[in-house]
């Protein structure tokens, strides 16, 4: 039984230094230091549980997204759980649509990050609390519960509540099975790790494409062709012609732009292109998505989408074939939700994004879900996994045999060990006093 009043929520700036490796480097992020705004609840209920949430940024931008998370705090003190839970799409409604907060969105932005990273903490306790895994608690909860649990304001053109109700009731055939093979071979993913671009090719050879249990790998381009031909050969020749190659481009190009830029890298034969253009540019992606089809290669997108809205858009102009859901970025589950569901409908798989800090941990449990109680299908997807930054989890992913086997540990495995937060502490944590110093010398 859910329990206890929300009595305290704290929220640090958690930052890793990961720029000064190349790590998560890309055509518009240069200089990335993973990082995230970490939300910690606690409640009366005495009974040693707290709520861990976090939201992923880059640096700088925590601490504006942690200054989002204080100012959403008094939606959270002094509630019951059971409250919040109990009514959980008006509890996200009242935090999506505060009076003065909404207007620096609405349902976007630094204040959607912020609305993530309380409901994700919220979403941690409360699977705590029932003692299961995150995954296990959304595949054994009823439809109509879970549909609660969405907002369906803006999307009911596309689907309605009992249209998602009635999904949801005919993937309950074979769902034991599902979640047999679940926790018997695990998801399917990819790794990003290989081909950063601010990595030099001695370290696409070591880091990358050795990794022979892999077969599906995702290369960033986006910043010079000649550039990206070279890296993109080198890369073709290591995993070979079989294995799949997808290619991200992180925003960097127009939509001409992107449709030439591709067509020079169609002899390297990649699945997808993500994030060719603006994520804001609907008919932008639908435009690249036509021109590309007749070369094989599927635009993907969804790791900077704001929120349903979007997704519903891409999915009507038919701007996407793979969609990238981010368990950061939209509104935590309750939203995630909505998007998993109107996939469903247009029969497009999800690939979620990860990587970063904490997405595989947290995306794991929804990609899980999906397959057990939505998709029911394997068929062109694979959850996405960057080998950065898990040793600082309480609950880091498992992968085997490159499938992210399910967690067992109860909650969204969104916990961060405490002896990391506190080295990571911007800018008091020991990790950036000493960077921080170093710079200054
Ligand atoms: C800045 C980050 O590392 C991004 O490059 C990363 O999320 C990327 O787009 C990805 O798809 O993994
Ligand atoms: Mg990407």
């Amino acid at each position: 039984m859910v329990h206890g009043r929300v009595s305290r929520l704290s929220v640090h700036d958690v930052r890793f230094p990961t720029s000064l490796g190349g790590h998560g480097s890309d055509a518009m992020h240069t200089d990335p230091d993973y990082s995230a705004a970490y939300v910690v609840l606690e409640t009366d209920a005495e009974d040693g549980l707290k709520g861990y949430g976090i939201t992923f940024t880059l640096g700088r931008g925590t601490e504006v997204v942690v200054c989002a998370v204080n100012a959403l705090a008094p939606h959270v003190l002094n509630k019951d759980l059971g409250d919040i839970v109990g009514d959980f799409r008006g509890f996200y409604r009242q935090l999506t649509s505060d009076g003065q907060l909404r207007w620096i969105g609405p349902e976007k932005g630094v204040v959607h990050l912020a609305t993530a990273a309380v409901l994700n903490a919220v979403w941690d306790l409360w699977a705590k609390q029932e003692g299961k895994p995150l995954w296990k608690l959304l595949v054994d909860m009823d439809p109509q519960t879970l549909v609660s649990c969405i907002d369906f304001r803006y999307i009911t053109d596309v689907l309605t509540e009992e249209e998602a109700c009635e999904i949801l009731r005919q993937s309950q055939v074979g769902k034991k099975e599902r979640e047999e093979q679940m926790l018997a071979h695990g998801y399917p993913a990819y790794t990003t790790s290989c081909a950063w671009l601010g990595y030099p090719d001695a370290t696409l050879k070591q880091v990358g494409c050795g990794t022979s249990f892999c077969r599906q790998f995702k290369v960033k381009v986006g910043a010079d062709l000649q550039d990206d031909i070279r890296r993109c050969r080198l890369i073709r020749n290591m995993i070979g012609p079989e294995k799949t190659l997808m290619m991200d481009a992180n925003q960097r190009w127009d939509v001409p732009e992107a449709v030439e830029w591709m067509t020079k890298l169609a002899e390297f034969k990649p699945l997808w292109i993500e994030e060719p253009t603006s994520p804001d540019d609907i008919l932008g992606h639908a435009a690249i998505s036509k021109a590309l089809a007749p070369l094989g290669i599927g635009v993907a997108t969804g790791e900077q989408c704001h929120n349903r809205v979007i997704f519903k858009q891409l999915l009507q102009a038919k701007a996407l074939k793979f969609l990238q859901i981010d368990s950061c970025r939209l509104g935590s589950v309750n939203e995630n939700l909505s998007v998993l569901l109107m996939a469903k409908k247009f029969d497009i798989p999800v690939c979620p994004h990860a990587g970063g800090v904490g997405l595989c941990e947290l995306v794991q449990h929804l990609i899980i879900f999906d397959f057990i109680s939505v998709s029911a299908s394997l068929q062109d997807r694979m959850c996405e996994y960057v080998d950065h930054l898990h040793e600082h989890f309480k609950y880091p992913v498992l992968i085997r045999e490159a499938s992210y086997m399910p967690p067992k540990d109860a909650g969204y495995s969104t916990e961060m060990k405490e002896d990391s937060v506190k080295r990571h502490r911007y800018p008091d944590g020991e990790v950036w006093k000493k960077l921080l110093t170093a710079q200054r010398n």
